[in-house]
C-alpha cells in the first residue's frame, strides 16, 4: 500500500491556477515540489479555467486544485475535485503594506470576499493612510480601482486580478499573497491527495469485498439514493447496478426499502422477504459516522444459501446421530398387504407430504418410515424417531420443541434443540401421536404450519425443513369425535395414509419373516444349530398363533428358540419342553391378557387348530405334540367350531 501512495506511479497531481502574479510565483516554487508532486500550472481564469481543469482531470485524472481570491471560490463551486485556496495570512498583508508604503502614502487593500476589520483598528495605531474594499466579481474589482485611481490612491495592494487592474489603471499594484501562503496551500493540496488516495484504496479494497459477497449489498444514503450496489445483488435482483446507482431504493425495489431504517435508525436482522418465487433474507443496518447517521446499508440473502451453510452447520454440530438404517426392500414379506404397503410407501416417498401410517404395535411402522426417508430426497439426512407415548407431556414438549437456556430451573446453559431442530432438513417420526395431549397437538400443528418451532422460553421461532411421518395404533377419527384429538390437526397429517395389518392379517409372511430371523440370530448366537430343524418344527405352531404382538412378537420368540437351537437338532423337540420355553405361543384363548383379542380368539384358535392338524397331515397325535394340548382338547375344540 505504501508503495502505490507514494512511488512514482500515484504522485498527487495537483492543478495550480492562477495567472498573472500568482502564475508567477507557481512557476517560482513549483520546481521545489518536483519530489512530491506532479504540479501543472494552469494559466486562466474563471470558465476557461474550468474547462481546462475539466480536460485534464479527463486525460490525465486530478488529485487537488489550488486557486486564489475570486477565482479561487468559482472554481470551488463548480467543481467536484478538492479546491484548496491560498488564503491570506495577517503576515501576508503587512508584508505587502511595507512594500506599498515604500512606494506612496496612500494605499488601499481590496480583497476578496470580505473585509477584515482588523485592518481598521492596525490603520488607526499606525496612523496609516489605508482604505479597504472587498469585491466579489472581476466588474466589481474593476469598478473599485478606477474610483481609487481618480482619488488619488497610488498603490494597491490586493490579489491578482487587482494588482492587474491596478497596473493597467497606472498605479502600483502589490501583490498580497507570499510566497508562503501559496507554499503552504500547496503543502495542503498534497496532504489531501494523500488522504484522498487512502480513503480510494480503501473504497477500492472494500468495493472488492463487495464485488466477491455472496450476500447482497446495497447502501443509501440519508435520502435513500442508492451509493452502491454489488453484483451479488444484481443477481437476487435482477437489476443492473448503473440503473439503480442514485436513485431512491424504494422506487427501484418497492419491498427494499430503508426508509424506516433511516427514520428509527435502529437495526433490524433476519428479516425475511419474499421477491418472486425466492425467499430472501434481510439484514437493515443504519450507517453511523462518528455518531451521526449518514445512510443505511441492507444486506440480502437467498435463504437456500442459507438453508444450505446451515444444513451443513447443523450436520457438523450434530449432537446425536439420528439416521435411518432401513431401506423399502429390506422391509420382508411376500403377502399382498405386504407388497402393497411396500408399492405405497416407495410412491409417498417420491413426495415431501406428511404421512400417516396406521397400525398395531410391532407391525413395522418405524421400519416403513425409514424406508420412506431413504427411499426420499432427504435420504442422508436426520431421521428422528420419537414415541410420543413413552414420555410424560412436559419432557415430550422440551424434547420436540427445545428450550432456551434459564427457560426453567435447572435448563441446561445454552438451551437445547428440540428434535424438530434435530431434524431440520430430515424427518421426524412421530410414533404413537394419537397418545400426544391436546396442548402439544396444538403447538405440534402451530410447527406443520408455519414451518418453524419456538422454544420453550424463546421469542423468536427457528425456521424449520422437517418432513413429518405420523403414526398410530389408535382410530384417529373416533378420537376426533371424542375430543381427544384435534380436527385440524388430523386433516394436516391424514393426507397420505398407510395401513399396515397385524401379523395375523398376512400369515403369508411368516415364512420369510422366520426364515431370516432365525438366520440372523443364530448367526448371533454363534452356537450353531440349524435353521430346517427348528423352521420346520416350529411353522406349524407359527402359523396357527394369532401374534398379538405382531413381528416384534415374532422377533422375540425367535430370538429366544435360538438360543436352545441345539435342541431342536437332535431331532423333534419334546412338546412339553417346547411349551416351557414358548408358553404365549400355546396359551388357549381363555388365558389371552388383551380383552380386544378375545371375540375373535376362538375361533381364530379353532381356526389354527385345524391348520395345525392339516399341516401333520391330519395325524392328530402329531397335532397335539405341535399344539401342545391333549387329545381331549383337541376334540373339543375340533367340536366347538360346529356348536
Ligand atoms: N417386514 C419386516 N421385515 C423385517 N423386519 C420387520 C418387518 N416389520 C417389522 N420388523 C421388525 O419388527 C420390529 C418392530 O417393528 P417397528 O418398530 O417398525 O414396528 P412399529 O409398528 O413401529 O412398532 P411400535 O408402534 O410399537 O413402535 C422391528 O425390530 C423391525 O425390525
Amino acid at each position: 500500500m505504501p508503495d502505490q501512495l507514494h512511488g512514482g506511479r500515484h504522485r498527487p497531481v495537483i492543478l495550480a491556477v492562477g495567472f498573472s502574479r500568482l502564475k508567477e510565483v507557481f512557476r517560482d516554487i513549483v520546481p521545489s515540489y518536483a519530489a512530491d508532486a506532479d504540479i501543472h500550472i494552469v494559466d486562466r481564469g474563471f470558465d476557461d479555467a474550468l474547462t481546462a481543469i475539466r480536460e485534464y482531470e479527463q486525460s490525465h485524472g486530478v488529485d487537488a486544485v489550488v486557486a486564489a481570491g475570486s477565482n479561487g471560490a468559482f472554481l470551488r463551486r463548480h467543481l467536484a475535485l478538492p479546491v484548496i485556496l491560498v488564503t491570506l495570512t495577517g503576515f501576508d498583508v503587512l508584508r505587502a503594506l511595507v512594500i506599498a508604503r515604500r512606494q506612496c502614502r496612500r494605499i488601499a487593500i481590496i480583497t476578496h470576499g470580505e473585509t477584515h476589520p482588523e485592518l481598521l483598528e492596525f490603520q488607526q495605531h499606525f496612523g496609516l493612510e489605508l482604505e479597504h474594499f472587498a469585491y466579489e466579481t472581476a466588474a466589481d474589482a474593476q469598478r473599485r480601482v478606477s474610483d481609487l485611481a481618480a482619488r488619488g490612491v497610488r498603490a494597491i495592494i490586493g490579489p491578482g486580478l487587482v494588482t492587474d487592474l491596478a497596473e493597467q489603471a497606472g498605479l502600483n499594484g502589490v501583490f498580497v499573497y507570499s510566497r508562503a501562503s501559496v507554499e503552504q496551500a500547496l503543502d495542503s493540496a498534497i496532504e489531501l491527495s494523500r488522504i484522498g488516495r487512502i480513503e480510494a484504496a480503501r473504497r477500492e479494497r472494500l468495493d472488492t469485498i463487495l464485488q466477491q459477497l455472496d450476500e447482497g449489498v446495497v447502501a443509501v444514503d440519508m435520502e435513500e439514493r442508492v451509493q452502491s450496489f454489488n453484483p451479488a445483488m444484481e443477481r437476487l435482483l435482477g437489476m443492473a447496478a448503473d440503473k439503480v446507482l442514485g436513485r431512491r431504493l424504494s422506487q427501484v425495489a418497492g419491498q427494499l426499502g430503508l426508509r424506516e431504517t433511516l427514520v428509527n435508525g435502529v437495526t433490524e436482522l433476519g428479516g425475511v422477504q419474499r421477491i418472486g418465487t425466492r425467499t430472501l433474507v434481510t439484514n437493515r443496518i443504519p450507517i453511523r459516522e462518528q455518531g451521526v447517521q449518514t445512510g443505511a446499508v441492507m444486506t440480502l440473502q437467498d435463504s437456500a444459501t442459507i438453508q444450505r451453510v446451515d444444513r451443513s452447520l447443523r450436520s457438523t454440530n450434530k449432537p446425536r446421530q439420528f439416521a435411518a438404517r432401513y431401506e423399502l426392500d429390506e422391509i420382508i414379506g411376500e403377502s399382498r398387504p405386504t407388497r402393497d404397503a411396500r408399492a405405497l410407501a416407495a410412491k409417498y416417498a417420491a413426495t415431501d407430504t406428511t404421512v400417516l401410517i396406521l397400525g398395531e404395535s410391532g407391525t413395522g411402522k418405524e421400519l416403513l418410515a425409514q424406508g420412506i426417508h431413504n427411499a426420499s430426497a432427504r435420504r442422508g439426512h436426520a431421521f428422528v424417531p420419537l414415541n410420543c407415548g413413552a414420555f410424560p407431556e412436559s419432557l415430550l414438549e422440551s424434547e420436540l420443541f427445545g428450550f432456551e437456556e434459564g427457560a426453567f430451573t435447572g435448563s441446561r446453559r445454552g438451551g437445547k434443540p428440540g428434535l424438530f431442530e434435530s431434524a431440520h432438513t430430515g424427518t421426524i417420526f412421530l410414533d404413537e401421536i394419537g397418545e400426544m395431549s391436546l396442548t402439544l397437538q396444538t403447538r405440534l400443528l402451530r410447527v406443520l404450519q408455519e414451518h418453524e418451532v419456538i422454544r420453550l422460553g424463546a421469542t423468536q421461532p427457528t425456521p424449520v425443513d422437517v418432513r413429518v411421518i405420523a403414526a398410530t395404533h389408535r382410530d384417529l377419527a373416533a378420537a376426533v369425535d371424542a375430543g381427544t384429538f384435534r380436527q385440524d390437526l388430523f386433516y394436516r397429517i391424514n393426507i397420505l395414509r398407510l395401513d399396515v395389518p397385524p401379523l395375523r392379517a398376512r400369515i403369508d409372511d411368516i415364512h420369510a419373516l422366520a426364515q431370516t430371523m432365525l438366520t440372523r440370530a443364530l448367526e448371533r448366537q454363534g452356537a450353531g444349530g440349524s435353521v430346517e430343524a427348528i423352521r420346520d418344527q416350529m411353522m406349524p405352531v407359527f402359523l396357527a398363533y394369532e401374534w398379538p404382538g405382531n413381528i416384534r412378537e415374532l422377533e422375540n420368540i425367535i430370538e429366544r428358540l435360538a438360543i436352545f437351537a441345539g435342541e431342536f437338532d437332535q431331532g423333534a423337540m419334546d412338546p412339553e419342553r417346547l411349551v416351557r420355553l414358548v408358553p404365549e405361543l400355546f396359551e388357549g384363548e381363555t388365558d389371552r391378557t388383551s380383552a380386544s383379542t378375545r371375540p375373535a380368539g376362538r375361533s381364530a384358535e379353532t381356526a389354527r387348530i385345524r391348520r395345525v392338524l392339516d399341516l401333520c397331515g391330519g395325524n392328530r397325535t402329531a397335532a397335539c405334540r405341535q399344539l401342545g394340548i391333549s387329545r381331549s382338547t383337541l376334540w373339543r375344540r375340533l367340536s366347538e367350531r360346529s356348536v
